[in-house]
């Protein structure tokens, strides 16, 4: 199968870029970018000049179309509202990987994104990418919504808890934590090297554009969800996501073996969800470079609360390897084809 890829001169795009390189089924055959057309992609990322001698091409839909199996967009959050219209009818498989066609309602994505949504005709024809909770609709569909960074890790580390109503909804606090290169390769002043290095900022407090995201796919798990506590915050480091959640329990049967096993049981056919022994938690090099999506949990019999620590990296499963993960699906692949990396550590 022939790839494009928008955007790839970002950190998602150029994640894709490399990830693909080891994929056995998909070739990337164009480049796409709105403000370096004609460089040769080599000339951005040197790193890469040992690979195909990739040229950026203007974002021209109908060409785009023509010569790609699937589409990765990579842009930031507005712009593939505005490709997706025309895109979405043509003959081509779609991965978004930013936030414009996650949320199910346009006045909500306004709110939380601050700049007008997409159409709802073309948000109803995409598919929350959610790989392991969404499989049997990712492979019926031919426009992905890839989840947020944060969301990814927070989610699957909720799931098994929630589906099987095992916990306090109106109890889930979730405090995560990021690498800079969340933030994409624009600088800003948060993300200068003066601001982030040896610094630990809380950011976006009760604002943060990931809490609508969340709220939405725990509802769909259980309706009675109400809302949640959700902070982010910047860590000096590269890559790495940490989403620590606290949950009281509303059963005294809980043990840190139920858990285990309600955990292991519910990932059993999950490739890249790796659940944690007893005391053993993930840290986020654990998972570097890598698709994989590390829980590690606990339950304190005192507070009668439970604590899950689930780890991703933000560029991989966060983005670039859940969007690949996905498109197996919907070609009908194995989801670990050309996923199967071993974390850099340290
Ligand atoms: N970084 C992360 O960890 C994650 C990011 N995401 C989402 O993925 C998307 C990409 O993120 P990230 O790679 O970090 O972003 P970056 O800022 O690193 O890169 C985005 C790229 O989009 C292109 N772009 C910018 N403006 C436009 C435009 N108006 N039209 C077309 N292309 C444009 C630019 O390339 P050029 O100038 O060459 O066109 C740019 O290199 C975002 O929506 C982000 O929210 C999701 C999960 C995790
Ligand atoms: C560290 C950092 O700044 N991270 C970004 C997450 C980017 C992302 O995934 O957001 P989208 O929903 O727009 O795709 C943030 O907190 O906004």
């Amino acid at each position: 199968m022939k790839a494009g890829i928008v955007g790839v001169t970002g950190y998602s795009g150029i994640e894709l870029l490399r990830l693909l390189q080891f994929h056995p089924y998909i070739n990337v055959h164009s480049v796409y970018s709105s403000s370096q057309v004609g460089m040769k992609l080599s000339e951005v990322y040197p790193q890469i000049s040992s690979l195909a001698n990739y040229s950026l091409e203007s974002i021209d839909i109908p060409k785009i179309a023509n010569e790609v199996d699937v589409v990765f967009i990579a842009t930031p959050s507005g712009v593939s509202s505005t490709l997706i219209p025309e895109l979405i009818s043509q003959d081509v498989k779609i991965v978004d990987l930013s936030g414009d066609y996650r949320l199910g309602d346009p006045a909500i994505f306004e709110k939380w994104y601050n700049h007008p949504g997409p159409r709802q005709e073309d948000l109803e024809k995409a598919t929350y990418g959610l790989s392991e909770w969404n499989r049997e609709d990712i492979k019926n569909s031919s426009f992905i919504s890839n989840p947020g960074c944060y969301p990814t890790a927070t989610l699957l580390g909720l799931a098994p808890l929630v589906i099987n109503k095992k916990i306090d909804v109106s109890s889930i606090v979730i405090d995560a934590k990021s690498g800079i290169s969340g933030a994409g390769k624009s600088p800003s002043k948060t993300t200068h090297y003066a601001e982030t290095n040896e610094n630990f900022s809380i950011y976006k407090v009760n604002r943060h554009q990931h809490i609508p995201e969340i709220e939405q796919v725990l509802k769909v798990w259980d309706e009675t969800i109400p809302y949640v506590t959700f902070s982010t915050h910047l860590v000096p480091m590269t890559r790495g996501i940490m989403s620590t959640i606290y949950i009281n329990s509303i059963s005294d049967s809980i043990t840190f073996e139920s858990l285990y096993e309600l955990y292991s049981t519910s990932y059993e056919d999950s490739p890249f969800v790796r659940i944690r022994d007893k005391g053993n938690f993930p840290s986020t090099k654990e998972v570097y470079g890598t698709n994989y999506c590390d829980i590690g949990l606990a339950f304190d019999e005192r507070t009668k609360r439970i604590t899950v620590v689930s780890v991703i990296d933000n560029l991989v499963k966060g983005a670039a390897g859940q969007a690949i993960q996905n498109a197996n699906l919907m070609f009908g692949w194995p989801e670990d084809t050309g996923l199967q990396m071993v974390p850099v550590f340290p």
